[in-house]
């Protein structure tokens, strides 16, 4: 069964951050052509925490990917922020994208460099962050998750779950409207990554950030406010996932 996920009634009158809406999509083309995704139908609100499951090679990263505007929606509609980007340019593709913070499994740091030039550096995109204190906003992220103590250290010298810290803090530190994380404990151990992902969740709280996390790690389900399961590249009504997650 294929349905719209509304998480509660209050939403009935927002406007969601993200909105799929029949939205398909393909990979290959002539006789190589295969559907990777089916009447994507999914309204993600303001400062929710989703959690999107399923098993592999069911379009999950594809439709986060789409969501992230990282590449360009081919039929149906996806809404970011109010902004179609079904035919969307290039150009209004980047311009999104200053508004979204992306965390991925392998963190993506680079390593030449130390733990604060890695947060710094996610805000020299901002072109209104330039006359601000981008040091000291950079300290005060990696701060907010706990690594006070390694803010000169270059990413190579630190841990899994140290680094996927500086990650978090890096996606989050120009304070953007949607966060997309895929599979961001899949490298660390249970505490290490139960850490990571209540970092997470608390930061977006207080930012009022939506975040859409895709996983297989079922010791992280606790922290979303609404569970989406996904499989053969539809959204599917799954009883056991699509319960609303206590906080
Ligand atoms: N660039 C690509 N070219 C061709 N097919 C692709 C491409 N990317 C993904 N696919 C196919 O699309 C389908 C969905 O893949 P996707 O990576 O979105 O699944 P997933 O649910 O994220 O899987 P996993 O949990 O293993 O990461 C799969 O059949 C995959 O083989």
């Amino acid at each position: 069964m294929i349905q719209t996920w509304q998480s509660d009634q209050s939403h009935s009158t927002a406007v969601p951050v993200i909105s799929a809406q029949q939205l398909n999509h393909y990979f290959g083309s002539g006789e190589l052509r295969k559907q990777a995704l089916f009447d994507i139908n999914l309204d993600i609100y303001a400062g929710e925490i989703i959690i999107m499951t399923g098993p592999s090679g069911s379009g999950k990263t594809t439709l986060l990917t789409l969501m992230g505007g990282l590449r360009s929606a081919q039929e149906g509609s996806l809404k970011l922020l109010g902004q179609e980007l079904h035919n969307a340019s290039k150009q209004q593709l980047t311009h999104l994208r200053r508004n979204i913070g992306y965390i991925f499994q392998a963190h993506n740091l680079l390593t030449f460099l130390t733990a604060k030039q890695n947060v710094r550096m996610s805000l020299e995109l901002h072109e209104e962050m330039f006359d601000r204190d981008v040091d000291g906003t950079s300290v005060a992220m990696l701060e907010a998750v706990g690594l006070q103590q390694r803010i000169d250290y270059y990413a190579d010298s630190l841990s899994g779950g140290q680094k996927q810290r500086v990650a978090i803090a890096r996606a989050l530190v120009s304070q953007p409207k949607i966060v997309l994380a895929d599979e961001p404990t899949a490298a660390l151990d249970k505490k290490s990554g139960r850490d990571a992902v209540e970092i997470m969740q608390k930061l977006a709280k207080e930012q009022s950030c939506t975040i859409l996390l895709v996983t297989h790690d079922n010791r992280i389900l606790d922290i979303a406010d609404r569970i989406v399961y996904m499989e053969d590249g539809r959204l599917a009504a799954n009883p056991e996932t699509t319960i609303m997650a206590p906080n």
